[in-house]
């Protein structure tokens, strides 16, 4: 919708965690704004459950640009505020990976809950899912970093979903209902609208 009707120089920045996968491969959402609008899109990921951010409790969160420091800067300066701090990292598809990928491991976390397993084994699928985001990110996009991995993007964010996420929540619930009630029957029940953060949507993937 917005094809045609931006002023030439607009800068973008992408909030959505998730992938769009392609025949040919997955797509970074902010690779699509950018070829969809034509315009530089950075990424902001971080241990930003909202409605804690809402209420203006302490927050940090991780910019991602390509090239462009600049305008990560712009954006940082934009969003900073005392309770929620900004770092830029020069590594969009690392900061926008965690972001994604962050999610299948609190399903992950959810089931553990959901099965008593307790908090040595939720910490290993914890460590476990780490790394699988760090070895699936490189096996995509080789010039993802490590260091990306340790930014609020990162394991950050993989703690605060693993505790406190949706995603966590329902497969918890899934797990306590012995697999008896499917994702989408939990996901209207428990979510109010909201939507799980693994959603096949056509040929489309929102992580
Ligand atoms: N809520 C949070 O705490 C929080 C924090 C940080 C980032 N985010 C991110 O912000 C985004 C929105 O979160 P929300 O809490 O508003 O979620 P939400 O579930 O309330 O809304 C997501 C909407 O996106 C739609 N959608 C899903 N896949 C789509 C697709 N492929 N194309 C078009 N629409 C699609 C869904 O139908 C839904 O209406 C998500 O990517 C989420 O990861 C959320
Ligand atoms: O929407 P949640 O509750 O799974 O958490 C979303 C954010 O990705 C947390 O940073």
């Amino acid at each position: 919708k917005l094809v045609g009707k931006l002023r030439p120089g607009v800068e973008a920045i992408s909030l959505i965690k998730g992938m769009e996968v392609k025949m040919e491969g997955p797509c970074m959402i902010s690779k699509l704004i950018t070829d969809t609008l034509g315009i530089n899109c950075c990424v902001l990921m971080g241990a930003n459950i909202a409605n804690e951010i809402a209420v203006e409790k302490f927050s940090e969160a991780t910019i991602g640009y390509r090239e462009d420091k600049e305008a990560a800067n712009r954006w940082a300066k934009l969003f900073t505020t005392p309770y929620f701090l900004v770092a830029i990292v020069e590594d969009i598809e690392g900061v926008e990976l965690c972001g994604t990928l962050k999610n299948v491991v609190a399903i992950a976390a959810g089931l553990v809950d959901g099965l008593d397993m307790g908090n040595n084994t939720k910490a290993a699928i914890m460590r476990i899912g780490l790394r699988e985001m760090r070895a699936f990110s490189k096996l995509l996009f080789p010039s993802v970093r490590d260091n990306t991995f340790f930014e609020s993007c990162g394991v950050a964010d993989l703690i605060t979903t693993c505790l406190g996420g949706r995603n966590r929540r329902v497969a918890e619930a899934f797990a306590r209902n012995g697999g008896k009630r499917s994702f989408d029957e939990l996901e209207a029940e428990m979510l109010h609208g909201q939507k799980l953060q693994v959603k096949k949507k056509k040929e489309i993937y929102n992580v």
